[in-house]
């Protein structure tokens, strides 16, 4: 059993970047800018702004984090997005979610500049990439490519079971795995909650992407001898022992899934550590275009 290890390939694609952003300082360029919005005070989102803010300053990326109560206005929400749009020096904005109920996910999305759009959540976004010409494809997503493509992990002919049709995880993973280009070619089935035949569809898959957010749904009775799993789930369930109160908690049960995997990603230090290096990376692709 390999572990696919997040930190580690992250980790890579970090000095990459930072050797990246030192050549276009030594050319007395700026370096690309990544400005994060955080409405409200939810754990989770803090603890998640926090590590992308702290990851840009390693890498010599500038980056803004912009908070705001969760009493804030919808209408006043869009118009610092909007001067987000209008800076210059702005190359990428993200929009932590989710945002306070009476503030319209599709209006915010929809309000960031396609060309910022590091998130790739825009529908000009997706549709550059159900079309085959992708400009920002999401973080947790990309993340996924990026790790497989860093464990040169097999993907051509294989079966991969997607569970989970989110717009941030399990539809573009199910389409991205389909296309020829590697990581993907795969054959894709997508299983969700209406999926009446879900383990025997799962035994059948030689890549299990589990992305539907129940901790330790996915158990060794539901996955063939051999398979790729890749655990995108992150929830956080109470325990005492642990300082925070907390412990993380995969869509997989880790103990008895590894040791008949061929390769599987741990929580934490799997997809999330990822999903911040797809942001990054799609940060700088956004400030070599406007170059
Ligand atoms: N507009 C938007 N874009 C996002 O990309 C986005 C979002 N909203 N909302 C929430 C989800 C979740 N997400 C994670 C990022 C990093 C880790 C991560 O680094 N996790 C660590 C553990 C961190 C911890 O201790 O909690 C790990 O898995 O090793 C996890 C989850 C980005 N999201």
């Amino acid at each position: 059993m390999q572990l696919l290890d997040g930190k580690l390939a992250a980790q890579a694609i970090k000095e990459d970047l930072k050797k990246k952003t030192s050549a276009l300082q030594e050319q007395g360029k700026r370096s690309p800018h990544l400005a994060a919005i955080l409405v409200g005070t939810d754990g989770a989102s803090e603890t998640y702004v926090a590590s992308k803010v702290k990851t840009c300053a390693e890498i010599g990326f500038e980056s803004t984090l912009k908070r705001f109560p969760s009493t804030i206005s919808e209408e006043e929400l869009l118009r610092e997005i909007e001067e987000l749009n209008n800076n210059a020096d702005v190359d990428g904005i993200l929009v932590q979610l989710p945002v306070p109920k009476h503030i319209s996910d599709d209006k915010v999305i929809n309000a960031i500049d396609p060309s910022k759009d590091v998130d790739g959540f825009h529908p000009v976004s997706v549709g550059n990439m159900v079309s085959g010409t992708p400009t920002f494809i999401p973080a947790t997503p990309y993340g996924i490519l990026l790790l497989l493509e860093h464990f040169k992990v097999e993907t051509k002919g294989k079966h991969a079971v997607v569970i989970g049709r989110s717009h941030i995880v399990g539809t573009p993973m199910s389409i991205l795995l389909s296309r020829k280009a590697y990581p993907g070619n795969c054959t894709v089935t997508i299983c969700h909650s209406a999926t009446t035949n879900l383990k025997e569809i799962c035994l059948q898959g030689d890549i299990i992407v589990a992305a539907l957010g129940q901790a330790e749904f996915l158990t060794a009775d539901m996955v063939k001898e051999g398979a790729v799993i890749v655990d995108v789930g992150i929830t956080r369930v109470a325990d005492a022992s642990k300082k925070s109160g907390f412990a993380l908690k995969g869509d997989v049960k880790f103990d008895e899934v590894a040791p008949k995997s061929s390769a599987i990603t741990p929580v934490p230090g799997g997809v999330g550590p990822m999903t911040i290096a797809g942001l990054l990376m799609n940060t700088y692709n956004a400030y070599m275009k406007k170059q």
